[in-house]
């Protein structure tokens, strides 16, 4: 996509941002539809009935509250991710406004919420929040970006496509972390970068390593960093590797949102022990005894004037005490070499500050509008990602059919081509043969699997027996004429195939019963009512159930594959988007066992492709080949 001008551009995200709000606010209403009618789990953005089963005390006074159902029960599939803001209400009481809180850990059976007040009542709900907060904080960014003159505008108008990048010869550079050669020409292209630069980081290539290799080499030239990301959990992953060679990095963000190994490096905390901090609890104690000594009767002369006099010291105390606050946060940031921060900023935190470089991991799931808070504060920039795995989720339709799915990353590819991005080539997730088909599909068969992975197999997993065959690598098992047809979930609008389901369950079991663990097992449909199937059928503790976008950007040693569609028509719906199943089947590091109808599939020609891998692969099954194939009761 090209814009003649800047403002074009802004105009059209503005419109994006605007079709985004209304589908979101038409989900809330039909969530609010579906809770009246019965079935209020069913979107995923509400989790019902629950009560409070465990408590402990957060950072800043916040109460980390764990949720669950009645006798521990698992929780239906649900959308509400660490960091997620939420509404928690009582669902005994219809007049609860409900308090806001922010998801701060799950599990199976339960949900954790930081709250700042401690909710009242018995039975709870749930909600996911609408994100209003920041749609107004990007709107507010383009409004600025719109305005910009000289060295920030030429950027600007570079990551428009409306001027040529800029390159310098790459520089010599003395590497921190053990890098392969693809990984290290991408670290000294991004140095070289005036503008910026891009770098294509296809599945367990090292796409985090090596960016915090460039923001390590940035620090050590005397530059100040600020590195981002869509997700808190991706800001934490490279937080993670940043902490590995740069003492100085800073997390801004809710704590809740952090992942608990890493909260040390969190601001808050930071400031939290800083030892001026000593001094502003001591003024805030003293600021609470004046409160209290004002708010006891006195009688006798003057026991008015005593009375209001405290509480005008009091609030003088505390307004000191602030203001001293403010000062050792904004010390203990200006201390950071990087700062590290969700693409979501805040403003008033950051005041003015500015970086010399702004690096953003997992770019291709950031929308357009969401870079530019972050592009505003910096001179220079790097983006990593992989835009052959899923786009950012959109809820208008229309505005992804428009275009609002292609993430800045992607268009600048797309547009701009060789010059703007290397490429890294050397994967460590993947047997060849899992891997190739990914790279002759989306990585132009760029990829080379590392030795340490290149022939590993489940056989060599502690735990896991040696047979005198080892299992396949790779299963493609064809329901093609057995009629395991797909159907709707009674009342819904997803898909399930409960044959196929029976299929999995028996897959879990042979891998399970040759040793695997439940942990290493990734169980993935694309399609959430296959997921709700099998989550039912398959109550087994640590093993994974999702959907495709539920495990981008993480790996298991094997993984099941059920595509589900079975119709007769050729119908594949959203399996059309065929980087879900890249996604899909990179996530493997040992093994791939996929079930599918060949003759709905089939009729498209990537999955014609990759049924044609399986078979030259060896690795291509049948279902007629199980005992009872047709009319096979499995379910
Ligand atoms: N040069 C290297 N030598 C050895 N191991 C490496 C190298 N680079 C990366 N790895 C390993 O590869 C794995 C993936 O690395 P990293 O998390 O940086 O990849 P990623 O591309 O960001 O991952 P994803 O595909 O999940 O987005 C890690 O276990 C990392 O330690």
């Amino acid at each position: 996509m090209a814009w003649e001008t800047p403002d074009k551009y802004f105009d059209q995200l503005e419109r994006w941002l605007e079709m985004e709000g209304e589908a979101e606010r038409q989900r809330m209403a039909e969530r609010r539809l579906a809770k009246r009618s019965g079935d209020p789990e069913r979107s995923g953005e509400t989790l019902v009935n629950l009560r409070l089963a465990d408590d402990r005390p957060g950072l800043g006074g916040r109460h980390l509250i764990d949720f669950a159902k009645p006798a521990s029960e698992r929780l239906p599939m649900h959308r509400l991710k660490v960091g997620s803001p939420v509404v928690v209400s009582q669902e005994d009481n219809p007049h609860d406004k409900g308090l806001s809180g922010v998801v701060s850990a799950r599990g199976s059976t339960f949900l954790q919420v930081a709250l700042e007040e401690w909710p009242q009542g018995k039975r709870f709900a749930v909600d996911l929040c609408p994100d209003e907060k920041t749609r107004l904080r990007q709107l507010s960014a383009m409004a600025r970006a719109r305005l910009l003159h000289g060295g920030q505008r030429s950027l600007r108008d570079r990551l428009l496509g409306l001027r040529e990048p800029r390159f310098d010869p790459p520089p010599a550079v003395q590497f921190l972390a053990r890098l392969n050669p693809p990984q290290e020409e991408a670290v000294r292209f991004a140095l070289s970068a005036r503008d910026f630069a891009i770098l294509h980081g296809p599945p367990g290539t090292g796409k985090t390593t090596t960016l915090s290799e460039v923001v390590f080499q940035a620090v050590r030239a005397g530059a100040k960093v600020l590195a981002c990301a869509p997700s808190n959990t991706a800001v934490d992953n490279l937080l993670e590797r940043l902490v590995e060679h740069t003492p100085t990095v800073i997390r801004v963000g809710h704590p809740a949102r952090v992942f608990e190994a890493l909260r040390g490096h969190t601001l808050d905390e930071l400031v939290e022990g800083d030892p001026s901090m000593a001094i502003v609890r001591g003024m805030h104690r003293e600021a609470e005894a004046l409160m209290r000594k004002a708010q006891k009767p006195s009688r006798g002369r003057g026991a008015y004037n005593r009375g209001s006099g405290h509480y005008a010291e009091a609030r003088t105390l505390r307004q000191q005490a602030r203001m001293m606050e403010r000062r050792i946060v904004q010390q203990v940031l200006s201390s950071a070499d990087v700062v590290c921060t969700t693409l979501t900023l805040d403003e008033e935190l950051l005041g003015d500050r500015r970086f010399d470089l702004v690096v953003i991991d997992e770019a291709c799931q950031a929308t357009e509008p969401a870079l530019w808070q972050a592009m505003l504060r910096g001179d220079r920039l790097v983006l990593a990602g992989d835009h052959c795995q899923l786009p950012p989720t959109i809820l208008s339709l229309d505005a992804a059919r428009e275009g609002f799915r292609v993430s800045p990353m992607e268009r600048l590819i797309e547009s701009l081509g060789a010059p703007v991005f290397q490429r890294l080539r050397v994967q460590y997730r993947m047997h060849e043969s899992i891997m190739r088909f990914s790279s002759d599909q989306f990585y132009d068969g760029d990829l080379v699997a590392d030795l340490s992975v290149k022939s590993h197999r489940l056989a060599d997993l502690p735990g896991v027996k040696r047979a005198d065959q080892d299992p396949p690598v790779l299963e493609f098992w064809d329901t093609a004429g057995a009629g395991w047809e797909e159907e709707l979930e009674p009342d819904g609008e997803s898909k399930r195939n409960p044959r196929e389901a029976g299929w999995v369950v028996g897959q879990v079991e042979q891998f399970m019963a040759a040793g695997v663990e439940p942990s290493q097992i990734a169980v993935i449909a694309p399609y959430a009512a296959q997921v709700r199937l099998l989550r039912s059928r398959l109550p087994i503790e640590g093993l994974e159930i999702d959907t495709v976008d539920g495990f981008q950007g993480r790996e298991k040693e094997a993984v099941i594959l059920t595509f589900v569609r079975s119709n007769a028509e050729g119908e594949i719906g959203f399996l059309g988007e065929v980087r879900r199943t890249n996604v899909a089947l990179t996530r493997a590091r040992r093994a791939v066992r996929a079930i599918g109808d060949s003759a709905t599939l089939g009729r498209h020609p990537f999955y014609s492709q990759l049924l044609d891998y399986f078979q030259e692969a060896g690795a291509y099954r049948t279902v007629w080949e199980l005992d009872g194939a047709d009319g096979f009761d499995v379910s």
